[in-house]
C-alpha cells in the first residue's frame, strides 16, 4: 500500500481542520496515511513516503516559520525524495490575502526535491486556499485534491 504524509502547522486550528479533511479523504482511497504536525515529523522518515501534502497558515504571503523550519530541515533528505508526489494547502484571513503564494512557496521547495506536482483544473489551481475555517467550498476542493493526489501517488 502506498504511504502518504499529511503534515501541517496550525495556531488557531483552521489549517489543522483542512489537514484532517485531507487525511480522512486519502484513507478512503486505500492509502496508508500519516497525519502529523510538522514538528512531529522525523525528517529521516521522509524517504519512506510516496507523497507529501503540506499545509500552513498564510503568514504574510508565505508559510509560517515552523513549516519553513520543516522544509529547511528536509534538506537532509535531498535527492532521496525524487519522483515522489507533493501538494500543498493553506488557510488565510481574507480573500486575496496571498494564499496562492503560500502554496507556491511550499511547492517550490518540493519541486527542488524532485517531487511531482499536479495542478488542479476544477479547484484552486495550486491547491486549496481556505478563508478562515474550511467551509463547503473547501470540502469540494479537498475532494478534488484527494482524488487527483491519490491517483497520482498510485501511478508513480
Ligand atoms: C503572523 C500572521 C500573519 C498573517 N498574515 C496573513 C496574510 O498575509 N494574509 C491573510 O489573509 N491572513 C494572514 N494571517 C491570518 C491567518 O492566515 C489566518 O487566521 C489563518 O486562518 C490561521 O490559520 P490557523 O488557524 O491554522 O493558525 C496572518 C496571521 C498571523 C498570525
Amino acid at each position: 500500500m502506498k504511504k502518504v504524509l499529511v503534515t501541517y502547522y496550525s495556531l488557531s486550528g483552521n489549517t489543522e481542520k483542512m489537514a484532517r479533511m485531507i487525511a480522512d479523504g486519502l484513507v478512503t482511497k486505500d492509502l496508508a496515511v500519516d497525519l502529523k504536525k510538522v514538528d512531529e515529523v522525523a525528517i529521516d522518515s521522509l524517504p519512506s513516503y510516496d507523497g507529501f501534502i503540506i499545509g500552513s497558515p498564510n503568514y504574510f504571503g508565505t508559510m509560517a516559520w515552523p513549516v519553513k523550519k520543516f522544509v529547511d530541515e528536509s534538506v537532509k533528505c535531498f535527492k532521496k525524495l525524487d519522483g515522489k508526489a507533493a501538494a500543498a494547502f493553506t488557510s488565510e484571513g481574507m480573500i486575496g490575502g496571498g494564499g496562492d503564494t503560500v502554496v507556491l512557496d511550499i511547492l517550490k521547495a518540493f519541486l527542488i526535491h524532485g517531487c511531482i506536482v499536479q495542478g488542479l483544473t476544477s479547484a484552486g489551481h495550486y491547491g486549496p486556499v481556505a478563508v478562515g475555517a474550511p467551509d463547503g467550498r473547501i470540502a469540494t476542493e479537498v475532494g478534488v485534491l484527494v482524488d487527483k493526489f491519490a491517483a497520482l501517488v498510485k501511478r508513480i
